[in-house]
């Protein structure tokens, strides 16, 4: 099947989320990550591990091209999103970060009501009446568990809310706009044990209509909640690269290469 010439994004008969390969990325003149070949199933939960300042941000941000818009990011390699190469200059941005959402490390809500930060992506991409609206509204913060602690006050300040429910209010807004894809990057590294294991059982519950990405310095967390896990490195070269990507229970109980066995019996990092 020729690719869809639209770059619509179109559903296409591949269980492969995300197809990187030989992937370098620059930050100006400096190689931050190199050699990284990858393939993100669909449906699963991706875990990103590895080191400070391995890599891990700079790779997830080139999955949607949020990377470019932040820095003077650049990359070699290719990146196909069920089948398309998303650094075709004939992608259109918006569609492509509409398909693979984002959640940062720190919760950003957008300084306006509850209501109104869900409903901000999806009246970017469509106009839906009000009941619909609303509905679409209570589904999105449903999905990301928050939906009994704030409808009964949907028009106060998103700024009101806790760190971990403002965590959960930036998933409903990722969720509203439907993506496929939902790329996390520390999801929980600002918020305490148990608005993390909420945000733990979430991404158990989301995993079976999403394909999640998820960056974490938290072993325990990737070894919980990952189907399979990536352990990134550097070595003198200070570039970072790909060491290995397997189950999870395999890269926690007997990884293949020693870097890693170190990483994660905790030797080094
Ligand atoms: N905007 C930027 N401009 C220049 N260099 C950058 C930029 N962002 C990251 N880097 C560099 O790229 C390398 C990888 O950084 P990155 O943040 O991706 O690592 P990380 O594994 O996510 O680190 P951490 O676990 O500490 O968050 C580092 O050497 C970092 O200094």
């Amino acid at each position: 099947m020729k690719p869809d010439p639209t770059m619509q994004f179109a559903s296409q008969a591949t269980d492969l989320a995300l197809c990187v390969k030989d992937l370098a990325v620059y930050y100006g003149t400096r190689k931050a990550i190199e050699g990284v070949s990858i393939d993100i199933p669909s449906a699963q939960v991706t875990a990103i591990i590895g080191p400070s300042g391995c890599g891990k941000s700079t790779f997830i941000k080139t999955l949607n091209r949020i990377g470019e818009l932040e820095s003077n990011m650049r990359i070699e390699g290719t990146i196909q999103f069920f089948g398309q190469d998303i650094y075709s200059n004939r992608v259109n941005l918006n569609r492509l970060r509409r398909q693979i959402g984002m959640v940062f490390q720190k919760p950003n809500p957008f300084p306006m009501s509850i209501y109104d930060n869900v409903a901000y992506g999806i009246r970017v991409f469509s106009r839906p009446s009000r009941s619909m609206l609303d509905e679409m509204v209570e589904s999105a913060l449903k999905s990301a568990a928050l939906w009994n602690e704030v409808k009964d006050h949907l028009n106060k300040s998103a700024l009101s809310l806790s760190g971990g429910q403002q965590q959960r209010l930036c998933i409903a807004r990722a969720l509203a706009i439907k993506p496929r894809v939902l790329l996390m990057d520390e999801p929980c590294s600002a918020l305490d044990p148990i608005t993390t294991m909420k945000i733990e059982e979430l991404i158990q519950e989301l995993r079976e209509q999403f394909t999640i990405v998820i960056v974490t310095h938290n072993m325990q967390q990737a070894a919980r909640i990952s189907d399979r896990t990536a352990f990134f490195s550097t070595d003198e070269s200070q570039i970072g690269q790909l060491i290995e990507v397997d189950a999870t229970s395999k890269v926690f109980s007997a990884a293949t290469d020693v870097r890693t066995r170190n990483y994660v019996e905790g030797r080094f990092g």
